[in-house]
């Protein structure tokens, strides 16, 4: 199988900014932010990347992007090193990053003809036709434009030029309900190519993404927790509430809430019948929540 992404054993650490002008002269202590991550995106997968705020999302996809070298291991997009990123290869990707990053002064009808300029595959009709869907007003000047329309530019430059693999973070985070349905929609609209097109969104809108990966991966503290089809999550995993804590195999993951012991077992290693309680389906929601409280 083809694989969009690979990233093997990436690591990395930063040392944090300092937040007050008297603390600027101590010495910070460098920390790990990502801690030896690995996993694959198959082609024409839609993964979604969930975690707890600074759990390491932005940091990673920004290694992945060639943005930020690791410490340690690396990653490979379309066959072609992170940090040696090809002309081709930068023309079949698009990277949303997290906070909008668009030139003040300029119109959106600006910002396209930018991007026209730069991408041979640069789709023009295509992107005013998705500005329309998407009511964005594109005469505005970016620096005039509020939050939601900003990130909806950013969203429509990254997705004009009809990427191969798409690099999101969390690009629907201000958007509007509606115009949210309408940006998910077009994630999988990929006219101009007949390979599918491979997706990396980090969300915390979890109803959401749910509806749209074919995959996900859950980072803890810079961790990989759990990387899997998420229609395999839901058809294996059970959430087993008992008031004793108990033991078998294939837990996943298990806490005290309350009174009770909550534990999440996948059947693939531990069959119903060792089950004390038959066990309840889990929502991507219910899952994060038993992964992170
Ligand atoms: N430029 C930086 N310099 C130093 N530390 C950083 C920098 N960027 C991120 N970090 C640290 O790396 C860790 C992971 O942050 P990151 O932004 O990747 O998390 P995140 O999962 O994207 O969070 P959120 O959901 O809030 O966007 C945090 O502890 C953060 O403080």
């Amino acid at each position: 199988m083809q694989h969009a992404l690979t990233v093997q054993q990436l690591s990395l650490s930063r040392t944090p900014q300092a937040q007050h002008w008297h603390d600027a002269t101590l010495t910070w202590k460098k920390v790990s932010v990502l801690k030896d991550i690995s996993f694959e995106l198959p082609q024409g997968a839609v993964m979604g990347l969930v975690g707890r705020n600074g759990a390491g999302k932005s940091s990673l996809m920004r290694c992945l992007v060639g943005l930020t070298p690791p410490d340690s291991g690396h990653s490979q997009l379309l066959g072609c090193d992170s940090l040696q990123l090809s002309d081709s290869v930068r023309e079949r990707l698009g990277y949303v990053a997290q906070t909008p990053d668009l030139l003040d002064g300029l119109s959106g009808h600006d910002h396209l003809s930018l991007m026209q300029q730069a991408y041979p595959g640069f789709d023009l009709n295509y992107a005013l036709r998705l500005g329309v869907r998407l009511d964005l007003p594109l005469d505005r000047q970016a620096q005039h434009l509020s939050l939601g329309d900003q990130q909806k530019l950013s969203v429509l430059l990254a997705l004009a030029h009809q990427p191969e693999l798409l690099i999101l973070d969390e690009p629907v985070a201000s958007l509007d309900p509606l115009s949210r349905r309408n940006f998910m929609r077009e994630l999988f609209n990929h006219p101009a190519q007949d390979l599918p097109r491979s997706v990396l969104i980090s969300s915390h809108l979890l109803a959401d993404l749910e509806r749209v990966v074919t995959h996900v991966c859950f980072l803890r503290e810079g961790r990989v927790q759990l990387v899997d089809e998420w229609d395999a999550l839901l058809e294996h995993l059970r959430l087993v509430v008992t008031p004793e804590a108990w033991a078998t195999e294939g837990v996943v993951c298990q806490r005290r809430c309350g009174t009770l012991q909550h534990t999440v077992v996948d059947l693939r290693q531990c069959p119903h019948t060792a089950l004390p309680t038959s066990g309840q389906p889990l929502t991507m929601d219910d899952l994060f929540e038993e992964l992170n409280a």
